[in-house]
């Protein structure tokens, strides 16, 4: 399974260098695929079986971007993994549809693994499946959901930040809809903690989580991978 972790804008370069070492011996000892989304400010070539990527860089190779990175930044690394859509880009950030899709292509040219993040804000919830899956849907504009480096990450917006999850019921219905539109591994991120990842592990058509606040904390994220771990043995 996919276990990853967004951290935001969370832990400096040396904290994020402490967390790395402290999740590497706990890697060592898994057979599941850890990615790790540090803050742009610890990108870094890590030496790690994790792997490192970056929760965001503009559609470029470099330029007048102020305040972007771009491509040269994330190879200087050798960083090929980055996560596209997050909700926050999306609502905090502001980036449109047409803005994701544009990233998504040129990030798919050089070859990279992309997370690709979808989810609903709660009025949306609250509305009908099918207007719900409409709103999924227009978020799969512009995008190839044939790419064969493609992953997706389903996050409620509601869930995320919040301690709330949907139930797993709704996981389950969900993903099985999305898996219709793409059969690229499906993640499923929005108050994942310790105590929640086992069950959402074991729903059917999901292929792993997108952890966000319960990651800042090594032990707790070992502990995900451990869970997954014992899932997968058993
Ligand atoms: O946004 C998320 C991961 O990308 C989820 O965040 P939380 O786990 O803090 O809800």
């Amino acid at each position: 399974m996919i276990i990853a972790a967004n951290l935001k804008t969370n832990l400096t370069r040396k904290a994020t260098h402490k967390y790395m070492q402290e999740l590497d011996s706990c890697v060592q000892k898994s057979s599941q695929e850890v990615i790790v989304f540090p803050a742009i400010s610890s990108l870094d070539a890590y030496k790690t079986d994790i792997t490192v990527g970056a929760q965001n860089a503009y559609p470029v190779e470099k330029g007048a971007f102020t305040g972007e990175i771009g491509l040269e930044h994330l190879t200087e690394f050798g960083i090929k993994t980055i996560l596209i859509g997050h909700s926050e880009r999306r609502h905090i950030l502001g980036e449109s549809q047409e803005f994701i899709a544009e990233k998504f292509h040129y990030f798919k040219e050089q070859g990279f693994r992309i997370i690709y993040c979808v989810g609903e804000p709660l009025a949306v919830r609250e509305s009908s499946k099918e207007e719900m899956l409409a709103y999924l849907y227009q978020q799969y504009e512009g995008i190839d959901t044939q790419y064969e480096n493609l992953i997706i990450a389903y996050e409620p917006v509601w869930a995320i930040g919040t301690g709330k999850i949907p139930t797993l019921e709704d996981i389950a219905d969900i993903h099985s809809e999305l898996k219709k539109k793409s059969s690229a591994p499906l993640l499923y991120g929005g108050s994942v903690k310790v105590n929640n990842v086992k069950d959402i592990l074991q729903v059917e058509n999901v292929d792993g989580v997108l952890v966000g606040s319960a990651a800042l904390y090594a032990d707790h994220f070992c502990s995900m991978i451990q869970a997954a771990e014992e899932l997968e043995k058993n």
